[in-house]
């Protein structure tokens, strides 16, 4: 990683954690994954050659700066969806200082509208960050999009376990798809579409 970029990534750690301990409300506050989920999802991506990779919720486009240094390395591209034009603005400007704006693509919208509309089997990976509340109603669309082998990864699996168990035990019982939930950062869960 060149020395901009690490530069960047701790000042959107500092900034994420110094925002969110002053402010209460939720669509201010940038609720970032954690470093070490980071640095997951990289590996994850790279080691899977994950060229197309889906992200929703975008935020100020941390998450996103670690999935963009996995398809620099492998000829890849990241998608990511956020809603908030605030939130979208900020990723931006990230987005240009990091040198990774070639590999991303913002798309501004609710991301149940903007899913549906993507192409069947179109997502080697896909990063779910966004709203918990939502998962279940999606998790067809997400079935859909995601590549026979391909993965989907969801953040906070433990740290909101009550909030996330109706889509867990939905997408667990699915016999088209392997799953685990490992203890990096906030906890994430892993579901892999069969092969075959
Ligand atoms: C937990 S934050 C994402 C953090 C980001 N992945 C990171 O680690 O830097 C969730 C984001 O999802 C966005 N969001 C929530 N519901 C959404 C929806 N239905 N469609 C699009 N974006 C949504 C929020 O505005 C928020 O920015």
């Amino acid at each position: 990683m060149s020395e901009s970029l690490q530069a960047l990534l701790v000042e959107l750690e500092q900034f994420g954690q110094e925002n969110d301990a002053a402010i209460a409300e939720r669509p201010q506050r940038m609720l970032n994954i954690t470093r070490d989920t980071g640095e997951f999802l990289l590996v994850l991506t790279q080691a899977t050659n994950a060229q197309r990779v889906l992200e929703i919720g975008t935020s100020n486009g941390y998450s996103t700066l670690w999935l963009a240094q996995a398809a620099q390395k492998i000829g890849g591209h990241v998608t990511t969806i956020e809603q908030s034009d605030f939130k979208l603005e900020l990723a931006a400007k990230n987005f240009e200082r990091s040198g990774l704006s070639a590999f991303i693509t913002q798309l501004r919208g609710e991301a149940g509208g903007l899913i549906g509309a993507l192409h069947d089997e179109s997502c080697d990976l896909i990063f779910l960050d966004s709203k918990r509340s939502a998962y279940v109603a999606w998790w067809p669309t997400l079935k859909r999009l995601l590549r026979r082998g391909g993965l989907l990864v969801v953040d906070n699996a433990t740290s909101h376990a009550d909030e996330m168990d109706s889509f867990m035990t939905l997408v667990s019982a699915d016999a088209d798809v392997t799953t685990c939930t490992v203890p990096v950062g906030n906890g994430q869960f892993l579901a892999t579409r069969c092969a075959f």
